[in-house]
């Protein structure tokens, strides 16, 4: 079933501004969906939209099966968005946190204590409980302020960039409580981020959108494989080694677009096999010294770098 189904979705500012220019979109009930795009692509002007908090120029939007626009009240009931400040009260304990988001969604008490209880356990915050909000670390409050949002039983979760500016154990926290999300409460997740390897360990699907629009939308999987070529990766000593043969490589191979990525020189192939033995000859008969070559397969990122340049056609 379609969580959210977005069509041709424009959105003019008042200034003018033309955030999106005919968006389409599709997310399907139960997985996790993944926003990609470069600052002011358009990703907040969208998320927006989809809460409610903003109405686009023109073009259709359908959520669990309602009319966003004639429907908005209905649609607000049964939606939560984490945003990047969070909603956390200092002032209370992390129960009257919760039992408090419980009261502005008239849940009956017996319920939201019930509710209360589990998300605890889920998230991990037991520990927690008997010390002041107030002396919680940056990555407990956010996930508090996840747990908040689930009070309401949420169909789906908007996540704006949940894990910017984290240290790597809190974002590795904040990774397992979105699949616990997933598996445990069947809650679609729309995420925004900016960290491409998180959308690949996490989504089920990615959209990854430039000036307005989608550019591809698909598995990681499918868009991993969507640029269909090989890359090749030769190894230096020194980052600085890496850049002094840069040049001549990529005049002696002829190839147009070389990169320098610590001490690696990396570069697009069509012939991976090919291409390996042909530069691995070059550089020695070149006596060009070197720690190892290899074929790669190509990242997300790549993808990501060459389709925000490249624009490109939706893949399955
Ligand atoms: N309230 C507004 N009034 C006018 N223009 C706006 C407004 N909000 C956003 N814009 C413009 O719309 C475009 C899309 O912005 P938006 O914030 O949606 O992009 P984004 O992908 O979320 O960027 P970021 O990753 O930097 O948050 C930008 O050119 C931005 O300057």
């Amino acid at each position: 079933m379609t969580a959210i189904c977005v069509e041709a979705l424009e959105k003019t500012y008042k200034n003018g501004v033309q955030a999106l220019k005919g968006l389409s979109l599709s997310v399907q009930t139960g997985e996790v969906f993944t926003l990609l795009g470069e600052n002011g692509a358009g990703k907040s002007t969208l998320i927006n939209i989809l809460t409610t908090y903003l109405r686009p120029t023109s073009g259709n939007a359908r959520m669990l099966g309602k009319d966003l626009y004639k429907n908005a009240a209905e649609i607000r009931s049964e939606i939560a968005c984490v945003a990047q400040r969070t909603s956390i009260d200092t002032h209370l304990s992390l129960t009257e946190n919760m039992m408090f988001q419980s009261k502005l969604y008239k849940i009956p008490k017996a319920e939201a204590t019930e509710r209360m209880k589990a998300l605890i356990v889920a998230f991990g915050l037991e520990r927690y409980m008997k010390y002041p909000v107030s002396s919680y670390s940056g990555g407990v409050k956010r996930r508090l302020d996840i747990a908040l949002n689930m009070m309401s039983n949420p169909k789906i979760l908007f996540m704006d960039e949940p894990t910017v500016g984290m240290d790597i154990q809190s974002r590795l926290a904040m990774w397992n409580m979105m699949k616990k999300i997933r598996s445990d409460f069947g809650t679609t997740i729309f995420l925004t981020t900016h960290y491409l390897e998180e959308a690949d360990q996490l989504s089920d699907s990615i959209c990854i959108m430039k000036d307005g629009k989608e550019i591809i939308q698909g598995t990681p999987l499918a868009l991993r494989e969507y640029l269909r070529q090989d890359m090749l990766q030769i190894s230096f000593a020194t980052k600085g080694q890496a850049k002094e043969h840069t040049a001549i490589l990529a005049q002696s191979l002829n190839i147009k677009k070389m990169e320098v990525r610590e001490s690696q020189i990396v570069f697009n192939v069509d012939n991976g096999l090919m291409e390996l033995e042909r530069t691995n000859h070059f550089l020695l008969d070149n006596q060009i010294i070197f720690t190892g070559i290899g074929i790669v397969k190509p990242t997300l990122e790549d993808v990501f770098i060459r389709l925000t340049s490249n624009p490109a056609k939706e893949v399955g």
